[in-house]
């Protein structure tokens, strides 16, 4: 018994620094991975907690324009941004994807159709040779996913609706290209 004792105090003694070893390593590996997912969490929290704040921002923004509204606290004013605080080079970089193709191609014909007569612009049908277009009589206005499509859709099935091929975004992002643009660039089916 004592004989075994011995020898395992000998294989310890003589592992130690081996043994001592492993288990630096794995405890400065625990370490840095703790501290890397509290880093990770914490930073996760903080972009929750920036939208959140975000959120309740926004939500505070509305309230006081509706208080504003109301009536309830005419002290307080909401701030608009002009329609003209943003560069044609700005509203220009927030067309995206196909819509910007569009509206660079649109662009490029209501230049040309300003400087030739629109009978010989090559963007021009034989129907846009009329003065002009009317604007349109009614305008669907909503937020993102809010179902203004589906609401189009179902407003055009009506014979006498003569719609936009596509939403216009004339107020938030084409404004300063003035009513002009937007009377010509309708963008109206054939009725239109
Ligand atoms: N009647 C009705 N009931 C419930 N949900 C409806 C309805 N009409 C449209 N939708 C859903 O609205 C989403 C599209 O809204 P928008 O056309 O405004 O979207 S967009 O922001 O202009 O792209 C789109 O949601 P998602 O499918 O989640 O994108 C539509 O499915």
């Amino acid at each position: 018994m004592s004989v075994k004792m011995h020898h395992a105090s000998t294989m310890c003694w003589r592992y130690h620094r081996k043994i001592t070893a492993t288990i630096i390593v794995f405890s400065a590996l625990y370490f840095f991975v703790s501290i890397t997912l509290t880093k990770k969490n914490l930073s996760n929290e903080g972009v929750q907690g920036s939208n959140l704040e975000t959120f309740h921002e926004r939500k505070g923004v509305r309230e006081r324009g509706e208080e504003h509204h109301q009536g309830k606290n005419p002290s307080r004013k909401i701030h608009r941004i002009p329609h003209n605080a943003l560069p044609a080079e700005g509203i220009k970089g927030l067309a995206k994807g196909a819509q910007r193709g569009q509206v660079k191609q649109k662009e490029e014909e209501f230049s040309s159709s300003s400087t030739s007569s629109s009978a010989d612009s090559p963007g021009h049908k034989q129907s846009d040779a009329k003065p002009s277009k009317k604007f349109p009589q009614a305008i669907i206005i909503g937020v993102k996913k809010g179902g203004t499509r589906a609401l189009l859709k179902f407003i055009s099935l009506h014979p006498d609706v003569a719609a936009a091929k596509q939403e216009m975004h004339f107020f938030d992002r084409y404004y300063d290209k003035g009513l002009e643009w937007y009377r010509w660039s309708a963008w109206l089916d054939e009725h239109g």
